[in-house]
């Protein structure tokens, strides 16, 4: 097992956060929380007191991406492995723990300068967090769902998310440059789909430009209807879907795309695949989806 259990949580800096506090609850269907930071909008998907934290800001990006580790002990493990390798690691102020409502956290950049938080003990919220629409998500030992993050530099990307983070590669599958809009070349572009528990990925990374900083956030639902409820709530509030509903071809998520007030996208989905390491072989997929998944040409993130 890696050290990094799961993703734990997003923190979003926006320009409008009213905007997503409504396309948070209404849309998305997660339960509004509360927290220290004033002005910030909590998003609930379980008994953590928030699983997406927008706090305002003069643009829109992520802030960082946080990952849960299992206690103290394991993300001093982490720090030492970090350290050895050669890689900066800043510890947490107490004002910093204190809007995490987490007992420790560190953060570091990775090679593409994402940044990541890596925390434990994170303080839960005693109040069920019970949408209105009867959303059920699916996080538990899976974490909070997936993200795509932007690396240009695969074998930079590749090292150090798996030997040093101890992720374990699930998929890769490459890109036509067309679709990014670059010329044709010999070079094979590849998205690499990374685990580090049963989830099939915990983080994709795409070599697409992404603006504000992530490409897209994947929520998994526990059924179906929870998924087609979703759709009905974009239309009714007006929210861009992005893409069709479909399979990906890979873990197997049947969802649909649907833009944030921030300019990234949510994938929203359901029937997601866990894997087990122990018998799972990394493959290369050849095609993004079984059906579906029809993108509209918004541009992505
Ligand atoms: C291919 C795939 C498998 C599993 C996923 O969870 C998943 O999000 C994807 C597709 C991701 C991919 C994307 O994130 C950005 C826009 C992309 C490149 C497309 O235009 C098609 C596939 C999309
Ligand atoms: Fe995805």
């Amino acid at each position: 097992m890696s050290l990094i259990r799961s993703l734990g949580y997003l923190r979003v800096e926006a320009t409008d956060v009213p905007a997503w506090r409504q396309f948070g609850v209404k849309v998305l269907g997660m339960v509004e929380g509360r927290g220290p930071e004033p002005d910030a909008a909590y998003l609930r998907m379980d008994d953590l007191p928030a699983r997406i934290v927008v706090v305002p800001g003069d643009r829109d990006r992520l802030a960082a991406s946080g990952w849960e580790l299992a206690s103290p002990a394991a993300l001093g493990q982490l720090v030492g492995v970090l350290e050895s390798a050669g890689v900066g690691v800043k510890q947490a102020g107490a004002d910093e723990l204190a809007a995490r409502r987490v007992a420790g956290m560190i953060s570091v950049d990775d090679p593409s300068g994402n940044r990541l938080e890596f925390f434990c003990g994170a303080a839960l919220d005693t109040r069920p967090a019970i949408s209105p629409y009867g959303t059920r998500f699916v996080t538990g030992e899976q974490g909070m769902g997936h993200v795509v993050l932007p690396a240009f530099d695969d074998e930079a990307a590749l090292r150090f998310w798996t030997e040093i983070l101890g992720f374990r590669l699930r998929d890769s599958m490459r890109l036509d440059p067309a679709m990014i809009g670059r010329p044709p070349s010999d070079q094979p572009l590849w998205m690499r789909f990374l685990g580090c528990g049963p989830r099939h990925h915990s983080v994709a990374l795409a070599p697409i430009p992404a603006p504000t900083g992530l490409i897209h956030l994947m929520t998994e639902t526990a059924s179906i209807d929870d998924v087609g409820r979703a759709i009905d709530r974009c239309a009714r509030n007006k929210a861009p879907m992005i893409s069709t509903l479909g399979r990906h071809a890979n873990d197997n998520m049947i969802s649909f795309y649907v833009r944030t007030p921030s300019g990234f996208d949510i994938e929203y989905g359901t029937a997601g695949l866990t894997v087990d390491d122990a018998t799972w072989v990394a493959r290369q997929t050849t095609a993004h989806s079984v059906w579906g998944h029809r993108f509209s040409g918004a541009g992505h993130g």
